[in-house]
Protein backbone atom coordinates (compact mmCIF):
# COMPACT_ATOMS: atom_id res chain seq x y z
CA UNK A 1 0.00 0.00 0.00
CA UNK A 2 1.31 3.31 -0.86
CA UNK A 3 2.55 6.22 1.91
CA UNK A 4 -0.23 8.55 0.10
CA UNK A 5 -2.89 5.94 0.72
CA UNK A 6 -2.07 5.79 3.97
CA UNK A 7 -1.65 9.37 4.58
CA UNK A 8 -4.99 9.90 2.56
CA UNK A 9 -7.03 7.51 4.73
CA UNK A 10 -5.43 8.69 7.75
CA UNK A 11 -6.77 11.85 6.77
CA UNK A 12 -10.19 10.93 5.83
CA UNK A 13 -10.80 8.70 8.85
CA UNK A 14 -10.14 11.36 11.29
CA UNK A 15 -12.11 13.96 9.15
CA UNK A 16 -15.39 11.39 9.80
CA UNK A 17 -14.02 10.35 13.26
CA UNK A 18 -14.01 13.94 14.20
CA UNK A 19 -17.39 14.63 15.20
CA UNK A 20 -17.46 11.06 16.84
CA UNK A 21 -14.64 11.72 19.23
CA UNK A 22 -16.04 15.08 19.63
CA UNK A 23 -18.88 13.56 20.90
CA UNK A 24 -17.27 11.00 22.95
CA UNK A 25 -15.31 13.67 24.82
CA UNK A 26 -17.99 16.03 25.19
CA UNK A 27 -19.62 12.85 27.22
CA UNK A 28 -16.43 11.91 28.92
CA UNK A 29 -16.59 15.67 30.00
CA UNK A 30 -20.15 15.15 31.23
CA UNK A 31 -20.07 12.30 32.85
CA UNK A 32 -16.86 10.62 33.65
CA UNK A 33 -14.92 13.43 35.12
CA UNK A 34 -16.51 14.84 38.43
CA UNK A 35 -17.70 10.97 39.12
CA UNK A 36 -14.25 9.83 38.96
CA UNK A 37 -12.63 12.76 41.06
CA UNK A 38 -14.38 13.67 43.98
CA UNK A 39 -15.41 10.55 45.73
CA UNK A 40 -11.77 9.48 45.66
CA UNK A 41 -9.92 13.32 46.73
CA UNK A 42 -12.42 13.74 49.57
CA UNK A 43 -10.93 10.46 51.94
CA UNK A 44 -7.15 10.90 51.05
CA UNK A 45 -7.05 14.55 51.55
CA UNK A 46 -7.94 13.95 55.17
CA UNK A 47 -6.01 10.84 55.13
CA UNK A 48 -2.49 13.34 54.01
CA UNK A 49 -4.26 16.13 56.60
CA UNK A 50 -4.02 13.36 59.49
CA UNK A 51 -1.16 12.22 58.75
CA UNK A 52 0.63 15.30 58.61
CA UNK A 53 -0.72 16.78 61.84
CA UNK A 54 0.40 14.05 63.80
CA UNK A 55 3.63 13.74 62.38
CA UNK A 56 4.37 18.04 62.62
CA UNK A 57 2.40 17.65 66.02
CA UNK A 58 5.63 17.61 68.26
CA UNK A 59 7.94 19.22 66.36
CA UNK A 60 6.49 22.03 66.92
CA UNK A 61 8.08 23.18 70.11
CA UNK A 62 7.52 19.48 70.86
CA UNK A 63 10.57 18.75 72.43
CA UNK A 64 9.98 21.56 75.71
CA UNK A 65 5.66 19.74 75.59
CA UNK A 66 6.87 16.45 75.68
CA UNK A 67 9.29 16.51 78.03
CA UNK A 68 7.23 18.28 80.58
CA UNK A 69 4.22 15.59 79.77
CA UNK A 70 4.82 12.12 78.82
CA UNK A 71 0.99 12.33 77.90
CA UNK A 72 0.18 15.16 75.75
CA UNK A 73 -4.12 15.03 76.31
CA UNK A 74 -5.05 17.98 74.44
CA UNK A 75 -2.88 16.58 71.26
CA UNK A 76 -4.64 13.48 71.71
CA UNK A 77 -7.46 14.75 71.77
CA UNK A 78 -7.55 17.09 68.88
CA UNK A 79 -6.40 14.27 67.11
CA UNK A 80 -9.28 11.66 68.28
CA UNK A 81 -12.09 14.51 67.48
CA UNK A 82 -10.41 14.95 64.35
CA UNK A 83 -10.86 11.68 63.22
CA UNK A 84 -13.76 11.35 64.39
CA UNK A 85 -15.42 13.88 62.62
CA UNK A 86 -13.40 12.36 59.72
CA UNK A 87 -15.22 9.18 59.79
CA UNK A 88 -18.73 10.77 60.23
CA UNK A 89 -17.93 12.82 57.30
CA UNK A 90 -16.83 9.59 55.05
CA UNK A 91 -19.64 7.54 56.20
CA UNK A 92 -22.20 10.57 55.40
CA UNK A 93 -20.70 10.93 51.66
CA UNK A 94 -21.28 7.08 51.70
CA UNK A 95 -24.96 7.48 52.45
CA UNK A 96 -25.63 9.69 49.00
CA UNK A 97 -26.18 7.60 46.26
CA UNK A 98 -22.98 6.61 43.88
CA UNK A 99 -22.78 8.33 41.35
CA UNK A 100 -21.57 5.61 39.00
CA UNK A 101 -24.40 3.39 39.95
CA UNK A 102 -26.94 6.04 39.81
CA UNK A 103 -25.79 7.24 36.35
CA UNK A 104 -28.07 4.83 34.28
CA UNK A 105 -31.45 5.60 35.78
CA UNK A 106 -30.71 9.24 35.23
CA UNK A 107 -30.39 8.59 30.69
CA UNK A 108 -33.60 8.99 28.92
CA UNK A 109 -35.45 5.97 27.63
CA UNK A 110 -35.80 5.29 24.24
CA UNK A 111 -38.90 6.34 22.56
CA UNK A 112 -40.74 5.58 19.35
CA UNK A 113 -39.96 8.48 18.17
CA UNK A 114 -35.91 8.21 18.53
CA UNK A 115 -36.36 5.05 16.11
CA UNK A 116 -34.26 6.10 12.72
CA UNK A 117 -36.76 6.33 9.49
CA UNK A 118 -34.79 6.49 6.54
CA UNK A 119 -35.05 9.70 4.47
CA UNK A 120 -37.73 7.86 1.98
CA UNK A 121 -40.57 5.29 2.61
CA UNK A 122 -41.40 2.16 0.24
CA UNK A 123 -44.56 3.75 -1.31
CA UNK A 124 -41.96 7.12 -2.03
CA UNK A 125 -39.52 5.01 -3.90
CA UNK A 126 -38.65 1.69 -5.67
CA UNK A 127 -34.64 0.65 -4.96
CA UNK A 128 -33.34 -2.27 -6.15
CA UNK A 129 -29.45 -2.90 -5.96
CA UNK A 130 -27.32 -4.66 -8.74
CA UNK A 131 -24.25 -6.45 -7.79
CA UNK A 132 -21.90 -8.53 -9.98
CA UNK A 133 -17.88 -8.70 -10.41
CA UNK A 134 -16.01 -6.15 -11.66
CA UNK A 135 -16.87 -6.29 -15.48
CA UNK A 136 -20.13 -8.63 -15.30
CA UNK A 137 -21.49 -6.47 -17.29
CA UNK A 138 -24.47 -4.77 -14.56
CA UNK A 139 -23.53 -1.31 -16.39
CA UNK A 140 -24.85 -2.37 -19.86
CA UNK A 141 -27.65 -4.34 -18.45
CA UNK A 142 -28.85 -1.49 -16.37
CA UNK A 143 -28.65 0.79 -19.60
CA UNK A 144 -30.95 -1.50 -20.92
CA UNK A 145 -33.44 -1.21 -17.81
CA UNK A 146 -33.70 2.36 -18.49
CA UNK A 147 -34.63 2.30 -21.69
CA UNK A 148 -36.97 0.06 -21.67
CA UNK A 149 -38.76 0.26 -18.16
CA UNK A 150 -38.05 4.11 -16.96
CA UNK A 151 -35.50 3.47 -14.05
CA UNK A 152 -33.24 5.99 -12.98
CA UNK A 153 -29.46 4.57 -13.10
CA UNK A 154 -27.24 5.90 -10.49
CA UNK A 155 -23.60 3.97 -10.78
CA UNK A 156 -21.94 4.62 -7.13
CA UNK A 157 -18.86 4.29 -9.11
CA UNK A 158 -19.82 6.75 -12.06
CA UNK A 159 -20.85 8.96 -8.91
CA UNK A 160 -17.58 8.74 -7.34
CA UNK A 161 -15.50 9.68 -10.48
CA UNK A 162 -17.76 12.41 -11.11
CA UNK A 163 -16.58 13.66 -7.49
CA UNK A 164 -13.57 12.99 -7.98
CA UNK A 165 -13.16 14.93 -10.83
CA UNK A 166 -15.25 18.05 -9.76
CA UNK A 167 -13.30 20.77 -9.34
CA UNK A 168 -12.98 21.87 -5.08
CA UNK A 169 -14.00 18.62 -4.01
CA UNK A 170 -12.25 17.52 -1.07
CA UNK A 171 -12.49 13.91 -1.41
CA UNK A 172 -10.96 14.14 -5.09
CA UNK A 173 -8.01 12.73 -4.44
CA UNK A 174 -9.02 10.38 -1.93
CA UNK A 175 -11.47 8.63 -4.43
CA UNK A 176 -8.96 9.06 -7.00
CA UNK A 177 -6.42 6.60 -4.52
CA UNK A 178 -9.21 4.35 -3.36
CA UNK A 179 -10.41 3.72 -6.78
CA UNK A 180 -6.87 2.71 -8.25
CA UNK A 181 -6.44 0.07 -5.22
CA UNK A 182 -9.77 -1.26 -5.89
CA UNK A 183 -10.85 -0.53 -1.78
CA UNK A 184 -14.09 0.72 -1.14
CA UNK A 185 -14.01 4.61 -0.15
CA UNK A 186 -15.12 5.54 3.31
CA UNK A 187 -19.45 4.76 3.20
CA UNK A 188 -20.14 8.42 4.48
CA UNK A 189 -19.32 9.77 1.04
CA UNK A 190 -20.84 6.99 -1.13
CA UNK A 191 -24.04 7.47 0.84
CA UNK A 192 -24.33 11.07 0.70
CA UNK A 193 -23.80 11.38 -3.11
CA UNK A 194 -26.27 8.49 -3.67
CA UNK A 195 -28.74 9.87 -1.59
CA UNK A 196 -28.14 13.75 -3.48
CA UNK A 197 -28.51 11.56 -6.74
CA UNK A 198 -31.89 10.14 -5.57
CA UNK A 199 -33.47 13.51 -4.41
CA UNK A 200 -32.33 15.06 -7.70
CA UNK A 201 -34.03 12.80 -9.79
CA UNK A 202 -36.70 13.00 -8.06
CA UNK A 203 -37.00 16.85 -7.97
CA UNK A 204 -36.00 17.62 -11.71
CA UNK A 205 -37.10 14.01 -13.32
CA UNK A 206 -40.08 13.64 -11.28
CA UNK A 207 -39.10 10.22 -11.27
CA UNK A 208 -38.84 6.90 -8.06
CA UNK A 209 -37.54 3.71 -9.38
CA UNK A 210 -33.55 3.37 -8.95
CA UNK A 211 -31.11 0.84 -10.15
CA UNK A 212 -28.17 1.19 -7.68
CA UNK A 213 -25.91 -0.22 -9.07
CA UNK A 214 -22.29 -1.28 -7.89
CA UNK A 215 -23.46 -0.76 -4.62
CA UNK A 216 -23.54 -1.97 -1.70
CA UNK A 217 -20.61 -3.50 -2.16
CA UNK A 218 -19.30 -3.66 1.62
CA UNK A 219 -21.96 -4.92 4.80
CA UNK A 220 -21.44 -1.15 6.63
CA UNK A 221 -23.10 0.48 3.15
CA UNK A 222 -26.11 -1.31 2.96
CA UNK A 223 -26.85 -1.26 6.62
CA UNK A 224 -26.35 3.07 6.28
CA UNK A 225 -27.79 3.23 3.59
CA UNK A 226 -31.16 1.03 4.08
CA UNK A 227 -31.46 2.84 7.64
CA UNK A 228 -30.34 6.23 6.49
CA UNK A 229 -31.49 6.29 2.66
CA UNK A 230 -34.88 3.84 1.90
CA UNK A 231 -34.49 0.15 2.08
CA UNK A 232 -34.01 -2.23 -0.98
CA UNK A 233 -36.48 -4.12 -2.78
CA UNK A 234 -33.76 -6.82 -3.89
CA UNK A 235 -31.02 -7.24 -5.69
CA UNK A 236 -29.86 -8.67 -8.99
CA UNK A 237 -27.10 -10.21 -8.84
CA UNK A 238 -24.83 -11.15 -12.47
CA UNK A 239 -22.78 -14.22 -12.26
CA UNK A 240 -19.41 -14.45 -14.18
CA UNK A 241 -16.24 -16.30 -14.09
CA UNK A 242 -13.21 -14.12 -12.80
CA UNK A 243 -12.00 -15.12 -16.29
CA UNK A 244 -14.58 -13.71 -18.63
CA UNK A 245 -14.78 -10.44 -16.34
CA UNK A 246 -11.04 -9.96 -16.79
CA UNK A 247 -11.13 -10.33 -20.80
CA UNK A 248 -13.90 -7.92 -20.74
CA UNK A 249 -11.92 -5.19 -18.05
CA UNK A 250 -8.95 -5.44 -20.23
CA UNK A 251 -11.21 -4.68 -23.84
CA UNK A 252 -12.80 -1.57 -22.09
CA UNK A 253 -9.20 -0.67 -20.91
CA UNK A 254 -8.51 0.14 -24.02
CA UNK A 255 -10.29 2.81 -24.55
CA UNK A 256 -12.12 3.55 -20.93
CA UNK A 257 -9.47 5.52 -20.17
CA UNK A 258 -10.50 4.54 -16.23
CA UNK A 259 -7.21 4.26 -13.70
CA UNK A 260 -8.48 1.04 -12.16
CA UNK A 261 -8.70 -0.56 -15.76
CA UNK A 262 -5.29 -2.15 -15.92
CA UNK A 263 -4.07 -5.43 -14.87
CA UNK A 264 -2.84 -4.53 -11.41
CA UNK A 265 -5.79 -2.95 -10.45
CA UNK A 266 -8.66 -5.49 -11.59
CA UNK A 267 -6.88 -7.97 -9.33
CA UNK A 268 -7.46 -5.57 -6.38
CA UNK A 269 -10.85 -5.48 -7.27
CA UNK A 270 -11.73 -9.40 -7.70
CA UNK A 271 -10.35 -9.65 -4.38
CA UNK A 272 -12.03 -6.94 -2.75
CA UNK A 273 -15.19 -8.69 -4.44
CA UNK A 274 -14.78 -11.90 -3.03
CA UNK A 275 -13.58 -10.62 0.60
CA UNK A 276 -15.85 -7.46 0.85
CA UNK A 277 -18.73 -7.65 -1.52
CA UNK A 278 -19.78 -11.01 -1.55
CA UNK A 279 -20.78 -10.85 2.23
CA UNK A 280 -23.42 -8.69 0.97
CA UNK A 281 -24.94 -10.95 -1.23
CA UNK A 282 -24.96 -13.64 1.09
CA UNK A 283 -26.59 -11.36 3.55
CA UNK A 284 -29.44 -10.54 1.39
CA UNK A 285 -29.59 -14.10 0.10
CA UNK A 286 -30.80 -15.23 3.76
CA UNK A 287 -33.28 -12.68 3.42
CA UNK A 288 -34.35 -14.28 0.01
CA UNK A 289 -33.48 -11.23 -1.61
CA UNK A 290 -31.37 -12.06 -4.32
CA UNK A 291 -32.46 -12.24 -7.99
CA UNK A 292 -29.23 -14.65 -9.97
CA UNK A 293 -28.10 -13.56 -13.25
CA UNK A 294 -25.88 -15.81 -15.46
CA UNK A 295 -23.88 -13.07 -17.06
CA UNK A 296 -21.96 -15.05 -19.26
CA UNK A 297 -23.75 -15.21 -22.48
CA UNK A 298 -24.04 -12.41 -24.96
CA UNK A 299 -25.18 -9.12 -23.72
CA UNK A 300 -29.05 -10.02 -25.34
CA UNK A 301 -28.59 -13.47 -23.82
CA UNK A 302 -27.97 -11.43 -20.57
CA UNK A 303 -30.61 -8.87 -21.18
CA UNK A 304 -34.01 -11.55 -21.89
CA UNK A 305 -32.79 -13.23 -18.59
CA UNK A 306 -33.14 -10.03 -16.76
CA UNK A 307 -36.24 -9.11 -18.13
CA UNK A 308 -37.90 -12.37 -17.20
CA UNK A 309 -36.78 -12.46 -13.78
CA UNK A 310 -37.41 -9.02 -12.98
CA UNK A 311 -41.04 -9.21 -13.95
CA UNK A 312 -41.63 -12.40 -12.12
CA UNK A 313 -39.97 -10.75 -9.15
CA UNK A 314 -42.04 -7.37 -9.16
CA UNK A 315 -44.89 -9.58 -9.86
CA UNK A 316 -44.41 -11.57 -7.03
N1 LIG B 1 -22.60 -10.08 -21.95
C1 LIG B 1 -21.50 -9.47 -22.38
N2 LIG B 1 -20.69 -10.07 -23.25
C2 LIG B 1 -19.56 -9.46 -23.67
N3 LIG B 1 -19.17 -8.24 -23.29
C3 LIG B 1 -19.94 -7.60 -22.42
C4 LIG B 1 -21.14 -8.17 -21.92
N4 LIG B 1 -21.70 -7.29 -21.06
C5 LIG B 1 -20.89 -6.23 -21.02
N5 LIG B 1 -19.84 -6.40 -21.83
C6 LIG B 1 -18.71 -5.48 -22.03
O1 LIG B 1 -17.83 -5.69 -20.91
C7 LIG B 1 -17.35 -4.47 -20.42
C8 LIG B 1 -17.80 -4.33 -18.98
O2 LIG B 1 -19.18 -4.14 -18.93
P1 LIG B 1 -19.87 -3.15 -17.90
O3 LIG B 1 -19.16 -1.86 -17.95
O4 LIG B 1 -21.31 -3.16 -18.18
O5 LIG B 1 -19.51 -3.93 -16.57
P2 LIG B 1 -19.71 -3.51 -15.07
O6 LIG B 1 -20.12 -4.72 -14.35
O7 LIG B 1 -20.60 -2.33 -14.97
O8 LIG B 1 -18.21 -3.11 -14.70
P3 LIG B 1 -17.65 -2.23 -13.52
O9 LIG B 1 -18.09 -2.86 -12.26
O10 LIG B 1 -16.18 -2.33 -13.72
O11 LIG B 1 -18.15 -0.86 -13.72
C9 LIG B 1 -17.90 -3.40 -21.34
O12 LIG B 1 -16.91 -3.07 -22.27
C10 LIG B 1 -19.11 -4.05 -22.00
O13 LIG B 1 -19.34 -3.53 -23.28
O1 LIG C 1 -19.95 1.80 -3.37
C1 LIG C 1 -18.87 1.91 -3.97
C2 LIG C 1 -18.75 1.72 -5.35
C3 LIG C 1 -17.54 1.87 -5.95
N1 LIG C 1 -16.44 2.19 -5.23
C4 LIG C 1 -15.12 2.37 -5.85
O2 LIG C 1 -15.25 2.67 -7.22
C5 LIG C 1 -14.56 1.69 -8.00
C6 LIG C 1 -15.20 1.53 -9.33
O3 LIG C 1 -16.54 1.08 -9.18
P1 LIG C 1 -17.34 0.52 -10.46
O4 LIG C 1 -18.66 0.06 -9.94
O5 LIG C 1 -16.53 -0.60 -11.01
O6 LIG C 1 -17.48 1.65 -11.42
C7 LIG C 1 -14.53 0.46 -7.10
O7 LIG C 1 -13.50 -0.45 -7.43
C8 LIG C 1 -14.28 1.12 -5.74
O8 LIG C 1 -12.95 1.49 -5.59
C9 LIG C 1 -16.56 2.36 -3.87
O9 LIG C 1 -15.57 2.63 -3.19
N2 LIG C 1 -17.77 2.22 -3.27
Amino acid sequence: MSSAFCSVSGRIASNLQFSIRNSTATFARQHLQPRNIQPSSAPSTFRRTLVRSYATGPGKGGETAGSKNPFPVIPLLAILAAGSGGFYFLVQSRKEPMPAIEEPSRKPRLTAGDVKKPAFGPGEVSVIFVLGGPGAGKGTQCQNLVRDYGFVHLSAGDLLRAEQNREGSEFGELIKTYIREGKIVPMEVTVALLENAMRDAISTQRKTKFLIDGFPRQMDQAIKFEEEVAESRFTLFFECSEDTMLQRLLKRGETSGRIDDNIESIKKRFHTFEVTSMPVVDYYEKKDKVVRIDASSTQEGVYSQVKKQLTDKLKA
